[in-house]
């Protein structure tokens, strides 16, 4: 390529910027008109921003990716928003979390974290205002339910109004790269769980005493970055932000580690046309009480996307179940079998219909 070509293909993004800039601006003061118009105190509308991330996927020309441009246009999305009404997430923290990063994926860079100390926490600031929304991990493909959760979501007057998955990669990271040197290890329980037979076969000489459980990995990852003899297993981002070296990346035993996140608010969601409903129910001990509670579902053609049992903390060996569908509880066939669930099952809460990720 001449010099010339260089000069003349530059020039053409030169132009083609000036017009991002024109558009992008216009785009953003229409969201504005928009946020004025709007009565309710509430600008996120995740049902708007599925249609929108599915239809721009669908007409992609190419040469970018379907997943490029979606994290292009969740981050226009995301300053869009933000210039309706800043936003405020509560996940947990410190900052470098898997759910930091959970919520970044969903509502891009233009909100301000609120990073809780626990599960808890995050529930109780939605639920009084102090965030918009929180961000809670619900499930791992590897460890299965997040107990905390679901137990809370059995109290709680939010809704779920997304969800989100995300791979999740672990790394060790320590001030140093010599694993010879590593005495002890700082992590969330859930993440030892999933590299268990890496430490197992790279570190066989840590004794058990020496994992120690924090409340997230980014606050162990805070923990290694003060003990030049102590690593972390975190992600990546925990690293950069708390400046350890990776000493080994990729450590969960199953590569396709993924937990999935729920967005929690205090809104009802609209249909997007591709949606699933959470709810949690329970049934009396009884033989086939809970073929009786499903066969609403499948009367109605409802696919059962999981299903999941947990303690009531009420009666001794009761238990509720933790339900996803496929569909919006405003679609007819969901309505019909939710309405007839309705009637056989001794509790039914609907947590939230929301755009399936
Ligand atoms: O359509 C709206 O309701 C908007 O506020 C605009 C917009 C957007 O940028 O497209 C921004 C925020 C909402 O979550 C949905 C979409």
């Amino acid at each position: 390529m001449t010099l010339e070509q260089l000069k003349q293909l530059r020039n053409e993004i030169d132009k083609i910027d000036n017009e991002i800039l024109q558009l992008v601006n216009k785009r953003a003061a229409l969201a504005q008109q928009i946020g004025l118009i709007k009565k309710s105190n509430i600008i996120y509308r995740p049902e708007r921003e599925a249609q929108i991330l599915a239809r721009v996927k669908q007409d992609n020309p190419g040469p970018l990716d379907n997943a490029r441009i979606a994290q292009l246009f969740t981050e226009i999305m995301s300053i869009c928003r933000a210039l309706e009404k800043p936003m405020t997430v509560a996940c947990l923290g410190p900052q470098g979390t898997f759910s930091e990063e959970a919520a970044t994926r969903r509502f891009g860079g233009a909100f301000t974290t609120l990073p809780c100390d626990s599960i808890d926490a995050v529930f109780r600031n939605v639920e009084s205002g102090n965030a918009g929304y929180g961000v809670v991990p619900v499930e791992n493909s590897t460890e299965g339910a997040v107990g905390r959760t679901l137990d809370l979501l059995l109290q709680t007057s939010l809704t779920v109004c997304g969800e989100i998955q995300l791979p999740v990669h672990q790394s060790l990271m320590a001030l140093q790269t010599d694993l010879t040197k590593i005495e002890k290890i700082y992590s969330h329980p859930q993440s030892f769980a999933q590299c268990h037979h890496w430490l197992q076969t790279k570190l066989p000489g840590i004794s058990n005493t020496a994992y120690i459980n924090t409340s997230s990995n980014a606050d162990a990852a805070r923990l290694a970055a003060q003990d030049s003899h102590a690593a972390a297993i975190a992600g990546k981002r925990a690293a950069d932000f708390y400046g350890l070296k990776i000493c080994a990346e990729n450590i969960e035993d199953d590569s396709k580690n993924t937990t999935r996140f729920l967005v929690l608010g205090a809104q009802k969601v609209e249909p997007s046309g591709r949606d699933k409903t959470s709810l949690v129910m329970s049934t009396g001990n009884y033989a086939g009480a809970i073929h009786k509670l499903l066969t609403p579902f499948s009367v109605h053609n409802v696919s059962m996307t999981r299903l999941e049992s947990r303690p009531s903390r009420t009666h001794l060996w009761q238990y509720v179940f933790f339900v996803d569908i496929e569909g919006h509880q405003k679609d007819a066939n969901v309505a019909e079998a939710l309405k007839e669930l309705n009637e056989k099952a001794a509790f039914l809460k609907i947590l939230g219909s929301y755009p399936a990720s």
